[in-house]
């Protein structure tokens, strides 16, 4: 559904994401993992159509994104990492303008809004301006705008921040099904244990370029490592972190002279 071919990023210079190239398949579930810094928040700018790559293609159902990006948009549900949503609006008025600019019927989007503040537990704040939101509030209204139009591509990243540990469980059963209905999905995540649960693939990415795109359970089975954070940890040469910590805590110790 998804292709991005031999896609390059380059700041001046300094490539952000070097010539990665993958394919998100409908009914996948599809893990986007690195570091800090490591090109996934550019990654997904490119796929957004918000940036265009410097090398590479990305297409969709085999046509490039910027032949129509517009038509494109309509079959995509995004939920950003950090929302510049209009905060002056109500929960509700901002469903009903995400469904007005996706061109729904009044009808549809009456329905749909309703029911998608009701079932992320937002019916009681529907008509309070959005600024008085808890931050996992924001975080369900904007779930909610991304599933609004039933896109057959959604893109999370970081969706769980914010969310508390009921509606983060909601999240992960919704992947699931979401993605047994066929959607082709793609997260953006640092939580590896629940990565390691709901992806049938992920892409590891190192200073943008990808060095793991596998099953989970291959990548436990190849390295002999215990688990996905243990492989990440590896294929990204992170740093002793207990012995950090401890460096860490001695600078915090050092006394003024
Ligand atoms: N607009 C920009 N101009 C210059 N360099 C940039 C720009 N945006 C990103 N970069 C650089 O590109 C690299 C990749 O950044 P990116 O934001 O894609 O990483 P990330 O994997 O999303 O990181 P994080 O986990 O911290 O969100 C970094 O070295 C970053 O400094």
């Amino acid at each position: 559904m998804l292709e991005v071919r031999n896609v390059t990023k380059r700041y001046r210079t300094i490539p952000a994401v070097d010539n990665v190239s993958f394919v998100l398949n409908e009914g996948e579930v599809l893990g986007y993992l690195g570091p800090n810094g490591s090109g996934k928040s550019t990654t997904v700018k490119m796929i957004t159509g918000m940036i265009e790559p410097t090398d590479g293609e990305i297409l969709f159902r085999g046509r490039s994104i910027h032949d129509d990006l517009a038509s494109f948009r309509a079959n995509l549900g995004y939920v950003p990492e950090e929302a510049h949503v209009y905060t002056h609006l109500s929960g509700l008025e901002y469903l009903q303008l995400v469904g007005r600019l996706r061109g729904m019927s009044e009808a549809l989007i009456e329905s749909k809004a309703r029911g998608l503040l009701a079932l992320f537990a937002l019916e009681h704040a529907q008509y309070s301006a959005i600024s008085d939101y808890s931050k996992g509030m924001k975080q369900r209204v904007l779930l909610s705008a991304a599933l609004m139009h039933d896109p057959p591509l959604l893109i999370f990243d970081e969706p769980l921040s914010g969310l508390d540990a009921v509606t983060a469980r909601l999240f992960k059963d919704l992947l699931i099904l979401l993605a047994s209905e066929g959607k082709a999905i793609l997260y953006i995540s640092h939580v590896l244990e629940v990565v390691e649960r709901v992806c049938d693939r992920v892409i590891i990415l190192s200073k943008g370029k990808v060095v793991a795109d596998a099953a989970p359970s291959r990548l436990t089975e190849l390295t002999k490592l215990a688990d996905l954070e243990s492989v990440f940890a590896q294929l990204v040469q992170q740093t002793d972190t207990e012995q950090t910590a401890r460096d860490l805590v001695g600078v915090m110790k050092v006394q003024h002279a």
